[in-house]
């Protein structure tokens, strides 16, 4: 008898499917569709154990909340609106680099004297002592919107929930200000709307994000520790190179690269393994002492016996 998988849950539609996808691909995994090709779940060959299943974005940091998902990747703007305690049952992994969103405070452009909180905190008194009515802030993003006001100490707003087209609020007569996800900015161009100077709660991107409350046992764990294993090895050999030059000049060419090997590469026999930020510095090191010829080629994984951040994950789980 085979034992549960692992439930890995990616996003089945909206923007951040098909970045999720390229991203697996990338990493060498090929989603295999096992409900056909409409269906929503899937496995990933190379990775036994796993079962994937597609899900939209919101439901995924919901399944991670509740511990019915393991694993998942999903936008932290989803995640930290599941609670302020958020962290005591998730733990973001590794941050993807894609699906990046900033989660703003916006006023009307023609609110002139409002750039900062503080000046929110004001008009709020003020909107309150004239009309006897709080300031409307429209949002989908409640938990995050109400800790970040309290931070700021103002407390004379009210939030009006809204689950689409939240920008079109303050134009509608509905809120006075709107707190909502912004990559481009265009959609608060069009609707008039300008950014605190202090307005951005939270920087979002996709996250790679386990669950504390999934009941992991040996099997799930290792699982994870595959697939966290190669991603992390495929994100290292992004930063790194491989120099290579010939045996009998190894010791002059380890002496004129021993400065970049210490800042973060390593030695190999006949070469070495350095960060590509410093890759024409030290083909230039090499020139300078007469090594050649050198040959650089970038590694497909950078593969490390242990993952510090699955280490701490453990360690949350209390195994
Ligand atoms: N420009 C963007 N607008 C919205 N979300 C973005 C953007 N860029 C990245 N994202 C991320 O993608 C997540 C999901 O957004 P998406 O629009 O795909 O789905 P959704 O808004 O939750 O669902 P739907 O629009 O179908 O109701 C967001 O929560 C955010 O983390
Ligand atoms: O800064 P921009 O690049 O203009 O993107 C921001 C807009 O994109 C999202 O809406 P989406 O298209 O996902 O529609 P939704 O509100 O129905 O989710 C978000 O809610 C903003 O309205
Ligand atoms: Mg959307």
């Amino acid at each position: 008898m085979t034992s549960a998988p692992m439930i890995f849950a990616i996003p089945s539609k909206g923007r951040l499917k098909d970045q999720v996808e390229a991203w697996l691909a990338e990493c060498g995994f090929k989603l295999e569709m096992t409900g056909g090709a409409r269906g929503y779940s899937a496995e990933l060959s190379g990775l036994p154990g796993v079962s994937v299943r597609l899900l939209s974005a919101g439901d995924i940091a919901a399944g991670l909340d509740s511990g019915d998902l393991h694993l998942g990747v999903t936008g932290e703007d989803l995640l930290r609106e599941r609670g302020d305690d958020m962290d005591s049952r998730v733990m973001l992994l590794r941050a993807l680099g894609f699906g990046r969103a900033d989660l703003v405070v916006t006023a009307p452009k023609s609110w002139l004297d409002v750039d900062t909180m503080a000046d929110v905190d004001e008009v709020g008194h003020a909107h309150l002592a004239r009309t006897g009515r709080r300031l409307r802030v429209a949002t989908k993003y409640v938990t995050q919107t109400r800790a970040f006001f309290a931070r700021h100490g103002v407390a004379d707003y009210r939030i009006v929930e809204s689950s689409g087209a939240t920008e079109g609020a303050p134009a509608a007569g509905a809120a006075e200000l709107v707190v909502d996800i912004t990559t481009t900015g265009a959609t608060l161009a069009a609707n008039g709307l300008k950014i605190l100077s202090d307005g951005v709660i939270l920087k979002s991107q996709a996250q790679l994000t386990a669950s504390r409350l999934a009941g992991w046992n040996g099997e799930q764990l290792d699982a994870l520790r595959r697939l966290l294993s190669v991603v992390e090895a495929k994100g290292r050999a992004g930063k790194l190179a491989t120099l290579v030059w010939p045996a009998e000049q190894d010791r002059a060419a380890q002496d004129a690269v021993a400065g970049f090997v210490a800042k973060g590469g390593s030695r190999r026999a006949n070469g070495a393994l350095l960060a590509t930020a410093d890759l024409f510095d030290a083909a230039a090191a090499l020139a300078e002492a007469g090594v050649e010829p050198v040959t650089v080629s970038r590694p497909d994984y950078v593969f490390e016996s242990r993952s510090a951040v699955l280490d701490r994950f453990v360690a949350t789980l209390g195994k």
